[in-house]
């Protein structure tokens, strides 16, 4: 059984067919990519996956669930966490309370008992803290630890940005371009850090991206779409020299 297996997707808006019968699996402690020019697809991909668009056709099953009827909310807990191309934190908020508010899925207590400041309220906090101190460890981004996020620069807050999800501690975590506005020694930073996810979490990647260096070097397969639909799946030299993606990017922009 794949982590993650989407099956014949497609979503419709109006006369717009974002995603036309795409399908492909991820298996566990893959690193799988998305790649195709501007309007193809990807994202829509990513948001249909963490469950912010439904479907007009299509199933989705992650860790052997039905996860196509579930709402965004419900994913998280499931081990689903994503990243945003336009960096969603709380800007007048520090790294590390944003990435407490990442663990807010696993909160396993009422209001009542926060109030209380009950032990397992305590016991909890305390887990939170431990989890999101191993993430700022692991980004090292300690000297942003009490920052705000308004003040930081951009390629710091990306990399907050994958902490948030990292804090939710997910099995699996999507990566919206990561390397889009970084500069080529920070892209790199964020392949070694895809490769730390994957060895030393055990994670699963799916990343949409432009880059073609980044995807190259971290990625065990690649999936390019365009208008939609699905043109070639393979490693990532398969696919880059096939014929259909070559023809798809001639004319468009290919960050190489
Ligand atoms: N909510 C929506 N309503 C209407 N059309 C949409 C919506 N979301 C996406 N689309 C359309 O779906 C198509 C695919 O868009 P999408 O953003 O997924 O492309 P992309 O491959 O991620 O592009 P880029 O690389 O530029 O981010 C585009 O034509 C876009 O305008």
């Amino acid at each position: 059984m794949s982590l993650l297996e989407v099956e014949d997707l497609a979503v419709h808006f109006g006369g717009v067919k974002a995603v036309d019968g795409v399908s492909f699996r991820v298996e566990e402690g893959e690193v799988f990519s998305i790649i195709g020019p501007n309007g193809a697809g990807k994202s829509t991909i990513f948001n249909l996956i963490s469950r912010f668009y439904k479907p007009t056709r299509g199933k989705i099953m992650f860790d052997g669930r039905d996860i196509t009827p579930m709402s965004a909310h419900e994913i998280a807990p499931l081990g689903i966490a994503r990243t945003f191309q336009n960096i969603e934190l709380f800007d007048h908020s520090t790294v590390l309370d944003n990435l407490l508010m990442g663990r807010h899925t696993h909160r396993g207590t009422n209001w009542i008992q926060d109030m209380l400041f009950l032990p397992k309220v305590r016991r909890e906090e305390r887990e939170h803290r431990r989890v999101v101190e191993e993430v700022i460890e692991f980004l090292e981004l300690e000297a942003y630890r009490e920052k705000l996020i308004a003040g930081l620069p951009y390629g710091v807050r990306k990399v907050v940005e994958i902490g948030r999800a990292l804090s939710i501690g997910p099995k699996m975590i999507l990566l919206d371009e990561p390397a889009s506005g970084l500069s080529v020694e920070e892209s790199q930073e964020v392949a070694f850090w895809v490769e730390d996810m994957r060895r030393d979490m055990g994670l699963t990647v799916l990343m949409v991206e432009h880059d073609m260096k980044l995807v190259t070097q971290v990625s065990d397969r690649v999936l390019a779409v365009a208008n939609g639909q699905p043109l070639a799946m393979g490693s990532p030299s398969e696919v880059q020299s096939d014929p259909q993606v070559m023809a798809a990017y001639l004319g468009t922009e290919v960050d190489a």
